[in-house]
């Protein structure tokens, strides 16, 4: 398979600017160079231009951050090659997923993450766009938000109905009443220790694409695994996935042959010792591989 790498150091869509370190600590621990042994043709595209916050006025951040994002990830996949986005903190989803919208018009969303991250600007209680990227994305939901300044360029480009959470387990009352309101399919920690990883993959799956013809997009928040597995992270909440329950989720999405965009999104080395960055990298870099067939069973 072929496989085009992006850098997205976000870090202004939450408090701590670590998650900007992210995309450099999984190259360094080699993450090309794992994903090369493991037979993929990888491209590395490098980082989005993401302005630091002295250069550009609050109210031009978003413009920018977003559209880059969204014009990186279309050239990735229009070069014919799946796109994997290191992050950076969960708002860069806005621009990946727009860009993946401008790549392939009916995409499905995995959205795995311990929070639902689909707050608008007016039911956030914390003000980060971290909390919200998907509220920018949903159709529906656009008679209920409002436009923050800058992002213009960002178009609704998925229903309620293209989205599954899978592992959440911190949700603000908010963002359970749009839940509620508009049907989106959910899977909490409270289903996976009830059906099993095995049978909240497959509805999943099915429920999205029972045709199994869509390209999925996978929106891996690192948070969804429970925090003993990561520890640098900025909104860690204790009872998460286990690492077989990660590894099993994105080798099961792989062998679907339909995932076209990865996000690995919230890593932020500079919470936590050198031991604790060590657990965090290796994590994410195993998760990762296993969405580019590299599976357990060899
Ligand atoms: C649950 N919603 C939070 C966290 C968002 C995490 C973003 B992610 O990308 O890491 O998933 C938390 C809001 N709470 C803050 C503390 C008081 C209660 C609300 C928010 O800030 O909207
Ligand atoms: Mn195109
Ligand atoms: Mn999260
Ligand atoms: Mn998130």
């Amino acid at each position: 398979g072929k496989v085009g790498v992006l850098g997205c150091p976000m870090y202004h869509g939450q408090t701590k600017p670590g998650t900007k370190e992210g995309p450099a600590a999984l190259r360094d621990a080699g993450l090309l160079e794992m994903l090369k042994d493991q037979g993929l043709d990888v491209k590395d595209f490098g980082d989005v231009n993401i302005p630091c916050l002295e250069e550009v006025p609050l109210s031009d951040l978003s413009v920018k951050n977003p559209k880059n994002i969204a014009t990186d990830v279309h050239k990735v996949l229009d070069s014919g090659r799946a796109c994997l986005v290191l992050g950076g903190d969960h708002s860069l989803a806005i621009g990946s997923i727009y860009g993946h919208s401008l790549a392939e018009l009916d995409q499905v969303v995995v959205w795995v993450d311990a929070h639902a991250d689909i707050n608008t600007p007016l039911t956030s209680t914390s003000g980060n766009i971290h909390g919200m990227p998907l509220s920018f994305l949903v159709h529906e939901l656009q008679p209920y938000t409002c436009k923050l300044p800058g992002f213009e360029s960002i178009k609704p480009c998925i229903s309620a109905k293209d989205i599954v959470y899978i592992g959440l387990r911190s949700v603000d009352p908010g963002e359970r009443y749009i839940i509620e309101k508009f049907g989106i399919q959910s899977f909490s920690i409270s289903e996976v220790d009830k059906l099993g990883i095995k049978e909240v993959v497959e509805k999943a799956i099915n429920y999205l694409d029972p045709e199994g013809k869509r390209p999925i997009h996978l929106s891996f928040d690192v948070d969804a695994l429970d925090p003993s597995l990561i520890p640098c992270t900025g909104t860690p909440v204790l009872g998460g996935l286990s690492f077989r329950e990660g590894n099993y989720i994105c080798e099961e999405l792989a062998a679907t042959g339909r995932l076209s965009c990865v996000d690995i999104v919230e890593v932020n080395p500079t919470l936590g010792n050198e031991r604790d960055k060590e657990i965090t990298v290796n994590a994410a870099l195993q998760i990762i591989t296993r969405c580019f067939g590299n599976r357990r069973q060899g």
